[in-house]
């Protein structure tokens, strides 16, 4: 939006602010007075509809103890849930489910994938993603048998083409978490078919910032968070997305019995459950589960494609404001300035990051710092305004 080369003023930013269509959104949201929170890429901002169903839950537990399994609907949250998940990845019911965290279900996930395409030995996992991808990429390798290679995502289409068809499974994210960058999810989705692999993607810092369009790219599997950009909260349950064409063959390792085609029947062996019921695993954590329901509820009104438009808007006034006043004080803006290839945050570099970064949140602006040198400001469409991009680069230059 900001495309001019000129120094950005705080009245640009109100203009933007005053013809933005999601600006009554930030309502929904109970941010603290003097805070500008730039970390919805960590932990969403509490959706004011969460304390009240949090208490709902509570008293359905309290007055219908054990009855509420049935009669409250938390029997079948996880599927419930993951629908309504499901809308915002392009995904049509029946394929996504909620529960356990992200770590569990890329586990689930992985193996599940590799047991596709028994045979294959190669499993490719993005060289940037976050830590517990990889690490748990490295375990499922040991448990299988399966060579796991860590490669860059610059050099991953070039590294399916090479493996060829012993490449297994691709598993990466498809937003860079230290720098936002965006991945082709289309391109690679397509090389990975190409070589006869499946491909699991992470879209922890995607889901609810951008439109995703799985079943359209014919993605295998997904996974996510629920306390990012959706804001289910501390520790909200992740889902899992596995498309339909693989229910049949889909073969977990963690066969619990929320996933058994008879629950309750107690028999000798495991039969899973029809459909994207099989994914489950065990209890799901129903008090978080039913926050994060809570917590999708403003994306019943609002189009992710409007999200989009927003979060690119305050990133592209955010960079525009960094290029304008802090270039000369040691800042590098890290994240792609190609729309296409931008997430939902803006990360810069600077060699006193830390303590930059300790100095803003002296100044309520509130970021992250990821080692060694990178500050890391996310921006959730549904409640950053542009006054917040504009007042937390003049912070930024404040304090350096
Ligand atoms: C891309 C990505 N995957 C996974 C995780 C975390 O997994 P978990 O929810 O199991 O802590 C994070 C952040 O915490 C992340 O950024
Ligand atoms: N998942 C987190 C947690 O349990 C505690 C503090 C921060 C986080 C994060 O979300 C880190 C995050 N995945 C990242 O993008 O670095």
């Amino acid at each position: 939006m900001t495309e001019s080369r000129s120094r950005p003023t705080r009245a640009d930013a109100v203009r933007l602010d005053q013809s933005d269509p999601l600006a009554g959104e930030r309502k929904h949201f109970a941010l603290p007075s003097g805070v500008i929170y730039l970390d919805g890429n960590s932990l969403g901002a509490l959706p004011r509809s969460v304390p009240d169903a949090v208490g709902e839950t509570l008293r359905q537990w309290g007055e219908d103890l054990i009855s509420g399994w049935w009669d409250d609907g938390w029997w079948a949250a996880p599927e419930r849930v993951g629908d309504r998940i499901g809308g915002l990845l392009g995904a049509a019911p029946g394929q996504t489910v909620v529960g356990d965290s992200t770590s569990v279900q890329l586990f689930n996930a992985l193996t599940a994938a590799a047991r596709l395409r028994d045979g294959r030995r190669t499993v490719l996992v993005d060289r940037e993603g976050f830590p517990t991808d990889r690490y748990l990429a490295a375990s499922v390798g040991r448990l299988l048998g399966l060579t796991v290679r860590e490669v860059p995502m610059a050099g991953l289409a070039e590294e399916i083409r090479a493996t060829g068809d012993d490449l297994a499974v691709v598993a990466a994210s498809a937003v860079d978490y230290r720098s936002g960058e965006l991945h082709d999810l289309a391109a690679f989705t397509e090389a990975a078919h190409d070589a006869g692999a499946v491909v699991l993607w992470d879209v922890c810092h995607a889901a609810g910032a951008l439109p995703l369009a799985f079943d359209a790219l014919g993605v295998d599997f997904a996974v996510g968070c629920g306390y990012k950009f959706l804001s289910g909260g501390p520790g909200a349950p992740a889902f899992l997305y596995v498309n339909a064409r693989h229910h049949e063959r889909f073969d977990q390792p963690l066969t619990g019995w929320h996933g058994h085609a008879e629950p309750f029947a107690a028999t000798a062996g495991y039969r899973p459950a029809a459909g994207i019921a099989q994914a489950r695993i065990g209890t799901p954590p129903i008090l978080s589960l039913l926050a994060l329901e809570a917590a999708l509820d403003v994306f019943d009104h609002v189009d992710l494609a409007a999200v989009r438009a927003k979060s690119l808007s305050l990133t592209d006034f955010f960079i525009a404001c960094a290029d304008a006043r802090l270039s000369g004080l040691g800042f590098e803006v890290v994240t792609p300035r190609e729309h296409r290839r931008r997430g939902s945050q803006v990360t810069l570099r600077h060699p006193d990051a830390e303590a930059i970064m300790t100095a803003l949140a002296g100044r309520g602006v509130l970021g992250d710092v990821r080692p060694p040198n990178l500050l890391r400001f996310g921006f959730n469409g549904l409640y950053v305004s542009h006054v917040d991009a504009f007042d937390a680069v003049a912070a930024i230059e404040e304090v350096s």
